[in-house]
């Protein structure tokens, strides 16, 4: 098992956001963390990477219990849902700034090259688009070769070319036994990817399963009608 959490919980001052997931993740499979507008999928994510610490129960990554050990970062690579990086520097400083901290193996042409990005290296980040920004974070989180990759909101911005290269590349990163936790709302992108959906809802996992069994579960026609009818259905799929 990649992630194993238990009886998570985390709150904001009197916001409960968490309230006791369990939910675990195997090796070598897509995973989408889908649910409403401000349903804890970022706050799982963060806590996944020791950047929200939660109040109660435990997460364990690649069977190591997370709280003794930082170490197991490494070999995470994460996409944030908005990164923030030093607006004057240029992208190629920023590549080569990333590459130092990490002091991982990298490669990083191939991804440059599919998503077009070598007339921009040179660029500051300030004067980039925002789908420019997004393919660069893009080329920061998969330059590298970690086991588990989470990816929160990546088709944010991306033309239809550079969502496909970023479709073709999870699928290689697949392929490669790696394991791949993505946060989406493009519905269409999630049916395409996605081995395992796991929905969030009311700070648990409301549920877990293929989109097959999602379908038929829900006795939805349509990928997006079945994840619109589990956040009105009131029983527990
Ligand atoms: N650092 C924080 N301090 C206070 N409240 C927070 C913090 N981070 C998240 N929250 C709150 O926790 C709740 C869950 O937020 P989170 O970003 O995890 O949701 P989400 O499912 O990722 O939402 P979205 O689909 O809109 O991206 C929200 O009510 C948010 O306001």
């Amino acid at each position: 098992m990649t992630i194993a959490i238990k009886n998570l919980h985390k709150k904001f001052g009197k916001n409960t956001v968490l309230k006791g997931v369990d939910v675990s993740v195997d090796e070598g499979r897509i995973y989408a963390i889908l649910g409403p507008n401000g349903s804890g999928k970022t706050t799982l994510i963060k806590s996944i990477l020791g950047m929200v610490i939660p109040d109660k129960g435990s997460i364990k990554v690649l069977d190591k219990t997370i709280k003794k050990d930082w170490k197991y970062r490494k070999k995470i690579d994460y996409l944030p849902q908005i990164a923030n990086f030093p607006p004057n520097i240029r992208v190629k400083e920023l590549i080569g700034m990333i590459k130092d901290l990490r002091n991982s193996p990298s490669s990083e042409q191939a991804l440059i090259e599919q998503f077009g990005l070598e007339a921009f290296m040179d660029k500051k980040l300030s004067t980039l688009s925002g789908g420019t920004k997004q393919k660069v974070n893009l080329v920061l989180t998969f330059m590298f070769d970690s086991p588990l990759i989470i990816l929160d909101e990546p088709t944010t911005g991306l033309e239809p070319k550079a969502l496909i290269s970023l479709k073709k590349i999870i699928k290689k990163e697949k392929e490669q036994g790696k394991t791949i936790l993505i946060t989406s709302h493009i519905m269409q992108f999630v049916e395409e990817i996605a081995d395992e959906i796991l929905y969030l809802l009311e700070g648990e996992i409301y549920f877990k399963g293929s989109i097959d069994t999602l379908m038929e579960q829900t006795r939805q026609n349509t990928f997006e009608h079945a994840i619109a009818a589990l956040t009105t259905s009131d029983s527990h799929a």
